[in-house]
């Protein structure tokens, strides 16, 4: 471990594949970086699809073990994991500010979130109910059974290292099914501490395995092979589309989480100061880089001039800097591509016509970091109406009507989230109903809880995780007749 080691608990830090119970290398590695410094945090065995296959060969050889447990059984294993993790929370949350940049108040909040899918579908376990249908026959009776796909890859991104990874194995193992994930080779050591704790949680042997390395190699592996009955991803819609056609021939299950560009609508007779708290809290957690951030704010001509101003006081008050070497609100992207993306965006709606009112530049820390940014006259031409900007930057746009409003915020392939701040009941009704959004923040900008059910629509994915609906999305409905009976 290199990067200066502090605090992090050596007994979480692994750095190579976690296969059938086992942690093992490869013939080559690739560098983890810490996105704030630039320096590597560890040198991580790069697998291929030799892994790959182990790792599906140990996830079908632990199915029917796992599955043949009772539901509470699995239940106790898995709300262990999860108070593990909150055990270990300061470790995990250093751990994932070191590899992802996020602010460590972040960091310990994704740490709880990631638990609580665990805690949600240990309960979820135990209330995977069947149906018994009135019969139309005398001599039959009709049931409904549900049971685990099988054996389940998980694709994940770099974004919520931990959360993104509960959020699929939480009800994966819920359900009885075994899985076997590819973290993003951006951040794979938050993962790697997640199957530390499995396995103290007494998680079998096989049932959760991890390899990281090659990231086409393991994915051509997982999409392809036969025993491998369900995908389930959280990245970009162009990878999700990719992953898609891959899983085609052996006809997967799949569930897609992909990317977003969500609207944020203030009207007119919005509570000002509850619209920027909501703005602020949208646009800029994980310094603009998730799939729910908001892409376009929508300000009704007749506040925009006070909310604009109110939001650009509010982004003056964001700390930027390592989140390891002090408080701070906003940390480094990811890296380099993502820093040009977010310059790309700003130049191109400069050059269309957009002012700057602050921010707008690569950060004085260097590296990474971006300056939080805060664009007005933004007009639909230009690339940040279009394309997820993943970046700590407020796009303006003004509107006169609601009609005009709501066909504008559904004018992008996607549907994932969507805002919007009114004190009107019934504009709410007509406008959350009219909106094309898996998901809609009604006076609220952070609306992801393991309680609702997440995901979107168009081109943002397919399926929901969390909630009751989540743990279907790793099952199969089994309809048995049974005949033979007097009448
Ligand atoms: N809908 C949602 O819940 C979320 C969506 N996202 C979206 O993900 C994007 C940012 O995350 P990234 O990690 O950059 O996305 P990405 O799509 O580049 O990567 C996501 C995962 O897919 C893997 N991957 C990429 N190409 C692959 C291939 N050909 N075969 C197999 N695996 C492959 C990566 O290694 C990573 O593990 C944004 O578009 C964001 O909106 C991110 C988080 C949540
Ligand atoms: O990766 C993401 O963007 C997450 O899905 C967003 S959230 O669930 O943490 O809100």
């Amino acid at each position: 471990m290199n990067d200066g080691d502090r605090s992090i608990e050596t007994s979480l830090l692994r750095n190579g594949h976690y296969i059938d119970g086992h942690w093992r290398g490869s013939s080559e590695t690739y560098p983890v970086y810490n996105p704030a410094t630039g320096s590597v945090v560890a040198e991580v065995a790069k697998g291929g699809r030799a892994e790959a296959q182990e790792a599906v060969d140990a996830a079908a050889k632990a199915f029917p073990a796992w599955r043949a447990l009772t539901a509470k059984e699995r239940s106790s294993r898995m709300r262990r994991w999860g108070e593990l993790m909150l055990v270990h929370r300061e470790a995990l949350a250093e751990l994932l500010s070191r590899e992802q940049g996020k602010p460590l108040a972040e960091a310990r909040g994704e740490v709880a979130y990631a638990a609580s899918f665990l805690e949600w579908f240990a309960e979820e376990a135990k209330r995977a109910y069947g149906d018994v249908i009135p019969s139309p026959s005398p001599h039959a009776k009709i049931l409904v059974v549900r049971e685990p796909i099988g054996v389940v890859a998980a694709i994940t991104p770099w974004n919520f290292p931990l959360a993104m990874i509960t959020r699929k194995a939480a009800p994966a193992l819920a359900a009885g099914c075994t899985m076997v994930l590819k973290p993003s080779e951006e951040t794979p050591l938050s993962a790697f501490a997640l199957a530390v704790l499995a396995e103290l949680a007494e998680i079998p042997a096989g049932v959760f395995n991890i390899v990281s390395g090659d990231a086409i190699a393991i994915g051509t592996v997982l999409t392809g092979s036969s025993i491998v009955r369900k995908l389930s991803f959280t990245g970009s819609t162009r990878t999700g589309k990719l992953l898609a056609r891959q899983c085609s021939d052996t006809l997967k299950k799949l569930s897609l989480e992909l990317g977003g560009n969500a609207p944020f609508i203030v009207f007119d007779d919005a509570d000002i100061d509850a619209a920027v708290r909501g703005a602020i809290a949208s646009k800029f957690r994980n310094t603009g880089q998730t799939c729910v951030c908001v892409n376009r704010f929508y300000v009704q001509n007749g506040i925009y001039k006070a909310f604009t101003q109110a939001l650009v006081d509010a982004v003056s008050r964001l700390r930027v800097g390592d989140a390891l070497a002090g408080d701070f609100e906003q940390g480094p992207l990811i890296n380099r591509a993502a820093l040009i993306k977010v310059q790309e965006h700003v130049a191109d709606a400069v050059v269309k016509g957009a002012r700057v009112l602050m921010g707008g530049k690569p950060h004085a820390l260097g590296g990474t970091f971006f300056e939080p940014t805060v664009l007005v006259d933004a007009t639909h031409g230009m690339l940040i109406a279009q394309e997820e900007t993943f970046g700590p930057v407020a796009a303006c746009f003004r509107f006169d009507s609601e009609e005009e409003v709501v066909t504008a915020a559904n004018g992008t392939p996607y549907g994932l989230a969507a805002y919007f701040y009114t004190r009107d009941i019934a504009r709410s009704w007509r406008v959350a109903g009219a909106l094309e959004s898996g998901m809609v923040g009604i006076n609220e900008g952070i609306i992801s809880t393991e309680v609702a059910p997440f995901g979107g629509v168009k081109e943002s994915g397919l399926g929901r995780e969390g909630s009751k609906y989540g743990i279907d999305e790793y099952m199969e409905l089994k309809y048995l007749m049974l005949g033979g009976l007097d009448g």
